[in-house]
């Protein structure tokens, strides 16, 4: 592998730009890059996770998506790290291939989450068929247990994850469960390993315990404030982090009680997204 710049702070979880008949809007991906970089101040993309709906596209929209944000991301991000689990090892397999191709700085891989592995072994044993596909690219674990129901604790998965799987660098950890993540980060110190928070109302938290960084959807709309919490807390001026922490809560708040109301006749979070980014531009 590579040298490479050590990915910390916030990396923005993307949302998938659709057009009204719902083929994936390539062409705004571009401009999506200049508005986290200058907007949002931004430099980290995660693509076809969660928020970007990764396991509802095709194969072909996810290659195609993971294509255009290496390109248009290469002089203006620092990393694009694309997820590639899947529920079939092979499509798995061939999505990890295709961002190593592609120059993709990082892969992520979700447990499978209908036939799930039932312990640690099994659980790296899949990784490592992933992963190999992609030698050279860094590769962290996406533990998000509340989606996945895979609740194999992070601290397990960790020990001895580094001989079986070369590219392993750290961990996607989207859970509430900050013992684990501590315990992840106390015992792994030496290893110069990546753990990035996934919930982004308790970063501070997470931040306390040793988090290096984030991956989150609000970082797409509340990059610039959780910036500004960040810093605060480098300094640190913690009342002044509460004050941008309690703000990610108060807006989540608020955007949960508008999903419910406009859930009947729109998608999801592409709603709160389209309707709110004007407001906060
Ligand atoms: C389940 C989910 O989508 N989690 C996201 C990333 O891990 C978070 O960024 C949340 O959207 C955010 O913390 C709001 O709950
Ligand atoms: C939030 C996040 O990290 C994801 O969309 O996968």
């Amino acid at each position: 592998m590579t040298s490479r710049k050590k990915l910390q702070g916030l990396v923005a979880a993307t949302i998938t730009p659709m057009t009204p008949d719902g083929q994936i809007n390539l062409p705004v991906i571009r401009q999506y890059v200049d508005y986290l970089v200058n907007k949002q101040t931004v430099k980290n993309v995660f693509v076809n996770g969660t928020t970007g709906e990764g396991l509802s596209l095709s194969i072909q929209e996810r290659k195609q998506l993971a294509e255009e944000w290496v390109c248009q991301g290469k002089d203006k991000l620092d990393h694009v790290i694309i997820h590639v689990g899947a529920l079939s090892l092979p499509e798995s397999q061939e999505l990890a291939r295709h961002a190593a191709a592609i120059g993709a700085g990082g892969i992520a891989v979700i447990a499978p989450f209908f036939f799930k592995p039932t312990n640690k072994d099994e659980l790296v044993s899949l990784l490592q068929k992933v992963t190999s596909e992609a030698p050279d690219v860094p590769f962290y674990y996406y533990h998000i247990p509340p989606l996945t129901g895979v609740k194999i604790r992070v601290e397990e998965l960790l020990e001895g994850i580094k001989e079986r799987i070369p590219t392993f660098q750290g961990v996607k950890f989207s859970d509430t469960d900050l013992l684990d993540l501590a315990q992840c980060i106390h015992k792994n110190e030496a290893q110069q390993l990546e753990f990035l928070y996934g919930v982004d109302e308790q970063l501070l938290g997470a931040l306390a315990v040793g988090a290096n960084g984030a991956v989150g959807s609000t970082y797409n709309y509340l990059g610039r404030q959780t910036n500004l919490m960040l810093e605060a807390f480098a300094k640190p001026d913690l009342a002044l982090a509460r004050k941008y922490q309690f703000l990610t809560g108060e807006f989540l708040n608020f955007v949960i009680k508008l999903v419910i109301f406009l859930r009947q006749w729109c998608p999801r979070r592409k709603t709160a997204l389209i309707l709110l980014s004007p407001a906060l531009l």
